[in-house]
């Protein structure tokens, strides 16, 4: 080592290979059969060759396994009986993107105690995926680090690059090679351009530094994703899932060759990130759909079973089933939306 090296670097900690953890955890033929006919899905319904919504709903973070589970199995059965109409692929967020400081996601931290052990929050979320999975229920989740990926992406249905990167290089290479469709949100600021920009440097080949199963450093050469869209989360100039501003996204997507389908995040900067608000976007999409209006492909809702928020801590001391990072609508209100949604669609196919 030389005097101008690590200098900040307080420790390398090696992980295991993403061959030897999925190894651990395997797939299975089953899972990996909800997986594929669940992207294919996904895949229609973004293509309007399904006219069914795409609804992505769950927890805003996954930070008690037990409680994920708890929700997927009431998720499950709450939509049995609904997907005539909706596409349902439950959140299971486990990396959080922060303004500056926070608790960054079960990965990183699934003590939520600063002890950092990722280790074993690697191996828990992969738990989490593989049992969420046999719900029934296909997975969706945003992907942060570079390389971790490598370790989940297998069990994920759709992916989503957050509204702090899609303008980011390392983000629309890595999406160049990953296997399911990716949702690029607008930017905080509410630039949608650049979520536009994402997708289109996404669906091009790439080459760039990654690693391979072994966890080996490596040049990762990729074919291109051709099945990412945007999503409209509001930003710090207000929401944007009015009509106005979907058909100005609508019009920008256009503009630049790309399918004019899209997707509405009731939550973040459309929702203020208040729970009750988040409610009341979502009907106000519901009433569209339900008139006929075209473009939206599909709905991002934060729901967990306790209305709201709560600060992070170890599990110990939480309110079971509260989120604890942004504020969720509660179990019962979910229910009562999902139907709604699901009347709406039914009534949107029978508008003019
Ligand atoms: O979805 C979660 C949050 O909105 C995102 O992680 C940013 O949160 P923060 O502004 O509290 O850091
Ligand atoms: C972090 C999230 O949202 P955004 O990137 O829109 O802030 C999220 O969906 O969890």
């Amino acid at each position: 080592m030389t005097t101008t090296s690590d200098l900040r670097i307080t420790s390398f900690e090696p992980l295991p290979t993403p061959h030897d953890l999925i190894g651990e955890q395997p797939l299975g033929p089953e899972r990996e059969a909800l997986v594929a006919a669940s992207r294919s899905a996904v895949r229609d319904v973004l293509a309007g060759d399904d006219d069914r919504l795409l609804l992505i709903v769950g927890p805003c973070s996954v930070h008690d396994p037990e409680a994920a589970l708890d929700y997927a199995r009431r998720l499950a059965a709450a939509t049995r009986d609904l997907g005539d109409a909706l596409c349902v692929v439950m959140r299971v967020y486990f990396e959080k993107p922060r303004t500056t400081i926070g608790w960054k996601g079960l990965i990183n931290d699934p003590d939520i105690d600063g002890g950092h052990d990722v280790h074993r929050g690697l191996r828990l979320a992969r738990t989490v995926l593989l049992d969420v999975l046999d719900t029934g229920l296909p997975v969706g989740c945003e992907f942060l680090e570079p390389t971790s990926p490598q370790y989940i992406a297998d069990a994920v249905t759709w992916g989503a690059i957050g509204a702090r990167t899609p303008e980011s290089q390392v983000h629309r290479q890595l999406t160049s090679g990953l296997s399911m469709p990716v949702g690029f949100k607008n930017a905080t600021d509410g630039d949608v351009q650049v979520a536009i920009d994402g997708v289109k440097a996404a669906s091009h080949p790439q080459v760039f530094f990654g690693i391979d199963d072994e966890g080996r450093a490596a040049v990762v050469s990729t074919t291109g994703n051709p099945d990412c869209h945007i999503i409209l989360r509001g930003g710090r100039t207000g929401p944007n899932y009015g009509p106005e501003p979907l058909a100005e996204a609508l019009a920008l997507l256009a503009k630049a060759g790309l399918p004019e389908r899209l997707i509405i995040d009731a939550s973040h900067g459309n929702s203020g990130k208040d729970h009750v608000r988040q409610a009341a976007v979502v009907r106000e999409v519901a009433g569209r759909l339900a008139a006929g209006e075209k473009g939206i492909a599909g709905l991002m809702v934060e729901s967990f079973l306790l209305p709201g928020r709560q600060e992070p801590g170890p599990v110990e001391g939480l309110t079971y089933g509260q989120s604890i990072t942004d504020a969720c609508v509660g179990w019962e209100e979910t229910e009562r939306l999902l139907v709604e949604l699901a009347d709406a669609v039914r009534a949107g196919r029978d508008a003019v």
